[in-house]
């Protein structure tokens, strides 16, 4: 079981500019390891009260979507997680650019938005970390990637680093290898999650109730990554220790390697990190529209 600090770890007023699933992800795992106080963190959207009045319930969280005071938070903050959709992004930082002072740390975790396209927007060279977080985050086992602006300071670097770690595990990299990254890990969770959709159906048509056919998936799914983790061995190594010679997993293989499957794993990942590419191209033309 993991440690509980007594007093928070950070000590700073953070928005989160959107919340929707992902902030909520990311704001559960820092309220419930107490890395951050309740009533240091605000989650601002653009409509949904009901959704916001969900969110001040679970977690005692400060919310708004009145323009005002959204104002006022945003310009108080020291920390502003940008958490909306990559289609609402340009509207949303081309506001928020005016209201910023030098010193707030900008942490997006938008798909595809790059650190250019987002000073662009903004129209300040604020210090940005370009974050792709997962939702495991809301369960301490989150997996997340950074990239840092050159304007980005050590402590502002720590902090940054600080959020995630408090939510799974981070990793730094070039910006330019974040698409591969979204492909990996950001949206990772849905494949395996997709994964284990067909096996609980495979043991209903089979028949295996419900209850028993999730049980046996999620413990399976959760043990091979346990495995991995705890041996040291590689997947293949471990995927050759359950395969008897001539027997069911082999046969079981045969039907997956007949779909191709490590192939089609890598087309899907491949073609997460193009969409993800996609999307930032889109936001940088919306930016060199208004330039000329
Ligand atoms: N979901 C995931 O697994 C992951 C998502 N991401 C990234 O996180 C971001 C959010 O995704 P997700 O949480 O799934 O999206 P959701 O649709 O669940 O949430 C989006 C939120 O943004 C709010 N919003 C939109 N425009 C504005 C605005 N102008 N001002 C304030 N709030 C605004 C929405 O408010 P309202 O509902 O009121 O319109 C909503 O609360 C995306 O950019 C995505 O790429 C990154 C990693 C993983
Ligand atoms: O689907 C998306 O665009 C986001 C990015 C990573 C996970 N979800």
């Amino acid at each position: 079981m993991c440690q509980q600090p007594s007093t928070p770890l950070l000590n700073h007023n953070i928005v989160f500019y959107g919340a929707g699933s992902m902030a909520e992800a990311i704001v559960r795992g820092l309220i419930n390891r107490s890395v951050v106080a309740a009533g240091n963190v605000i989650m601002l959207n653009r409509s949904s009260t009901e959704r916001l009045a969900e969110l001040r319930s679970r977690y005692g969280v400060l919310v708004s979507n009145d323009p005002a005071h959204k104002t006022e938070y945003l310009q108080n903050a020291s920390v502003i997680v940008l958490a909306m959709k990559p289609k609402d992004a340009t509207e949303a930082l081309k506001n928020l650019g005016p209201l910023l002072t030098p010193n707030q740390l900008i942490i997006s975790m938008i798909a595809g938005l790059s650190i250019r396209t987002m000073q662009g927007l903004l129209g300040t060279r604020q210090p940005i970390v370009r974050s792709m977080p997962n939702t495991s985050s809301s369960i301490g086992l989150g997996a997340t990637g950074l990239a840092f602006s050159k304007e980005v300071d050590e402590s502002n670097r720590r902090l940054g680093l600080n959020i995630f770690e408090a939510v799974g595990i981070t990793t730094v990299i070039d910006e330019d290898r974040m698409d591969t990254l979204t492909g990996i890990s950001g949206s990772g969770p849905a494949y395996i999650y997709y994964m284990m959709e067909a096996m609980i159906a495979a043991g209903i048509r089979g028949g295996l109730p419900l209850e028993q056919s999730t049980e046996l998936t999620v413990q399976t799914v959760l043990g091979a990554a346990r495995m991995v983790q705890q041996t040291g061995e590689e997947p293949a190594a471990l995927r050759k220790k359950v395969t008897s010679p001539n027997g069911s997993t082999q046969a079981a293989l045969e039907v997956l390697e007949r779909g191709d499957f490590f192939e089609t794993v890598i087309a899907a990942v491949n073609r997460c990190a193009e969409r993800s590419r996609e999307m930032g191209s889109i936001l940088e033309k919306e930016l060199m529209k208004d330039t000329y």
